[in-house]
């Protein structure tokens, strides 16, 4: 059994079900976006994103990657229109990324991996009073996807391997202020959608996913800093504890349908 989850073959992605029941269950993510079965849906709205960047405060290794933090004790900074009713508040932003460049993202399209996904993590701040009572409901969480394709360095993301001295070890932490993740944003918001869960324990069935079909770039020297980060919190043994690799696989759309922002 194991003792803490992870994403080695002891603790990971195969064997959460030992501790996590809903890693079986009918609205798990991610999933391949089969592009063709995706059905354009013209009532889905532009996504509104108005954050400020005054909300940002932390960075931290949370020994599974690196999250950067916000402040959501209001609407400052918030997420609406696309498939959304109402607001949704921002809470955090971090990655998954593989051990080579060829793979690495959670969502595929058609079968494609990225190298990288960024997930840009919202809660249902209408309907819920915290992140963590929102995170049990069906319709409690938004999470924009955004894919990362090898190419140019990305001015905005040395912003963030920049704090990396400051975090190399799980559970340290670092200012991180003064930033808007709509950076981050490629330039069309054309988007899929549909129900799912986090891609991490506990696997809770309550994201609304909203992946960009467009990527948005980071060089091959900027990701191999996100795998120097590392999963423990000692510097012993750095090559058994270096964060190579934290994706989920794809999991089975099920009774699921995939909707399309555009034609
Ligand atoms: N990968 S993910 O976006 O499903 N992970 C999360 N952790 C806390 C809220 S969302
Ligand atoms: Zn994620």
């Amino acid at each position: 059994m194991m003792h803490q989850w992870g994403y080695e073959d002891h603790n990971g992605p195969e064997v959460w079900h030992d501790l996590f029941p809903l890693a079986n269950g009918d609205r798990q993510s991610p999933i391949n976006i089969i592009t063709r079965d995706a059905i354009y849906d013209p009532s889905l709205q532009p996504l509104q994103v108005n954050y400020d960047h005054d909300s940002a405060k932390v960075v931290i290794n949370t020994g599974h990657t690196f999250t950067m933090e916000f402040d959501d004790g209001d609407d400052t900074s918030v997420l609406r229109g696309g498939p959304f009713i109402g607001s949704y508040r921002l809470r955090q932003f971090h990655f998954h990324w593989g051990s080579s460049d060829g793979h690495g993202s959670e969502h595929k399209v058609d079968g494609m991996d990225y190298a990288a996904e960024l997930h840009i993590v919202h809660w249902n701040s209408e309907k819920f009073s915290s992140f963590v009572e929102a995170a049990c409901a069906p319709d409690g969480l938004a999470v924009l996807g955004v894919f990362l394709k090898i190419g140019e360095p990305n001015r905005y993301i040395e912003r963030i391997t920049d704090t990396f001295g400051a975090i190399r070890s799980k559970g340290k932490q670092s200012p991180f202020t003064n930033f808007d993740p709509s950076c981050l944003l490629p330039a069309s918001m054309d988007f899929w959608t549909y129900p799912g869960s986090l891609t991490v324990p506990p696997l809770l069935e309550s994201v609304t996913w909203v992946v960009l079909k467009e990527p948005i770039s980071i060089s091959h020297e900027q990701l191999a800093r996100f795998r120097s980060l590392l999963f423990t919190k000692d510097t012993a043994e750095i090559e058994a504890c270096c964060m190579k690799s934290n994706h989920r696989p794809v999991q089975p759309l099920k009774n699921r349908k995939v909707r399309a922002s555009f034609l």
